[in-house]
């Protein structure tokens, strides 16, 4: 699913040791892998690479076997678009568009995603329907303002969001921050259930490293960077 070899990234041309020096990193499909690290270490870095929103200055990056690296600014954003479902730590919800909305929108730039859900519900409302019940998030809520609803409630629409259409890889960057530790748990699982579902490869980013337990794979960056001196 994800293949990294001899990966290396700069923010700025300037910078003297990179802020990414990853030798060799492979993820199979479907694991569910924790990526942990200290604060400054990367790790939002690597997802952008990984979602194709920063490009490596050397090295190879494929995920699905499409070497990122390689393709234009558009291309990747097509390949994020049709591939990959992104929760971000801060959600990024629309706030003038209702959960439903919101969650519609994960599939509105790419075609194959549409088709993915329109296999699973007869519309796309329909189908957002679906993933926001499935991700615990009930039907008096799917209409409100996103504004009005509890941060755990935001996750689960963010979470809806990127599961629309099945993509093969997710990614989440600290989506259980906020939580109390049940909450945490019980949040994690409902995300497994759904990327096991569609048989989607799930990675993971937590400070949080008592959450690694539940996973079936754990990556600390650090132990993954070549040493630059
Ligand atoms: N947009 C950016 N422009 C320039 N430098 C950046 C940018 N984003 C991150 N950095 C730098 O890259 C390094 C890694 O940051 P990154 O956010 O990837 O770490 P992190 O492990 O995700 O941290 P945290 O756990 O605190 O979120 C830091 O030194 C940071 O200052």
């Amino acid at each position: 699913m994800i293949n990294i070899q001899r990966l290396s990234f700069k923010w700025h041309s300037q910078q003297t040791i990179p802020t990414l020096t990853i030798p060799s990193l492979v993820i199979e499909h479907g694991e569910h892998v924790f990526l942990h690290g200290p604060s400054g270490s990367g790790k939002s870095t690597l997802l952008s690479l990984l979602a194709g929103i920063n490009k490596p200055n050397s090295g190879t990056l494929s995920v699905l076997d499409i070497n990122l690296a390689q393709l234009s600014h558009r291309k990747r954003d097509a390949f994020r678009s049709d591939h990959i479902g992104y929760i971000f730590q801060n959600f990024n919800l629309l706030p003038y568009l209702s959960p439903l909305e919101n969650v519609m929108l994960g599939c509105q730039f790419s075609k194959p995603r549409q088709q993915n859900a329109l296999q699973q519900s007869d519309t796309l409302a329909l189908e957002a329907q679906r993933l926001l019940g499935a991700l615990g998030l009930s039907s008096e809520h799917h209409h409100r303002s996103v504004a009005d609803l509890s941060i755990g409630q935001q996750q689960r629409v963010a979470a809806a969001r990127a599961f629309i259409g099945s993509p093969e890889l997710i990614i989440a960057d600290e989506p259980t921050s906020a939580l109390d530790a049940a909450n945490r748990t019980a949040f994690i699982e409902l995300l497994f259930a759904q990327a096991n579902l569609v048989g989607s490869t799930l990675v993971f980013v937590s400070h949080d490293e008592n959450l690694q337990a539940l996973f079936n794979r754990s990556i600390s960056l650090v132990d993954i960077m070549e040493q630059v001196i």
